[in-house]
């Protein structure tokens, strides 16, 4: 049984509501729900968690480096495009991750353009909507067990 952990950053509480032609109509409830569902049946574990506070992302990313945590998929909203300190979490814990966009980020303002965090991640999934992270998290359960079953 692996550990995964599953964060999003500022807004992503919004989904559903939040501008719906570029996020989607799902919520991040359900989309927690569905990741839960998918580790559950393939006999892990998976944590979903969700804030608009930097330095509790933070935070979690530090006591992952503790509880075991193999990997670690996040969509960081908006820090993405401002947080070294969030990089720098990363990169402090060593735990592999995926970044996550329920948007095509390439496709939009120039400043969605750059992300701090994409050079050290393990792989990226931009505009595939709610999907992306059900396959990010198919790609974690492979690496970190080597088969997804
Ligand atoms: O909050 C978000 C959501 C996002 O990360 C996405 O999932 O497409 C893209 C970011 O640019 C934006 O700030």
């Amino acid at each position: 049984m692996a550990k995964l952990l599953v964060l999003n950053g500022p807004n992503l509480n919004l989904l559903g509501t939040r501008e719906p032609e570029i996020y989607g109509a799902q919520t991040l409830d359900q989309i927690h729900q569905h990741l839960q569902q998918f580790a559950t049946n393939q006999g892990h574990q998976c944590e979903c968690l969700q804030s608009n506070r930097e330095y509790e992302l933070i935070e979690r990313i530090h006591a992952a480096k503790l509880d075991g945590t193999a990997f670690i998929i996040i969509n960081p909203g908006a820090l993405t495009h401002t947080s070294i300190a969030l990089r720098d979490a990363f990169t402090g814990v060593g735990i592999p991750f995926i970044e996550v966009h329920i948007s095509n980020v390439h496709a939009r303002e120039n400043f969605r353009k750059h992300s701090y965090l994409a050079d050290v991640a393990a792989g990226v999934i931009a505009g595939l909507g709610s999907q992306g992270y059900e396959l990010a998290l198919q790609a974690a359960i492979k690496q970190v067990t080597g088969s997804n079953e």
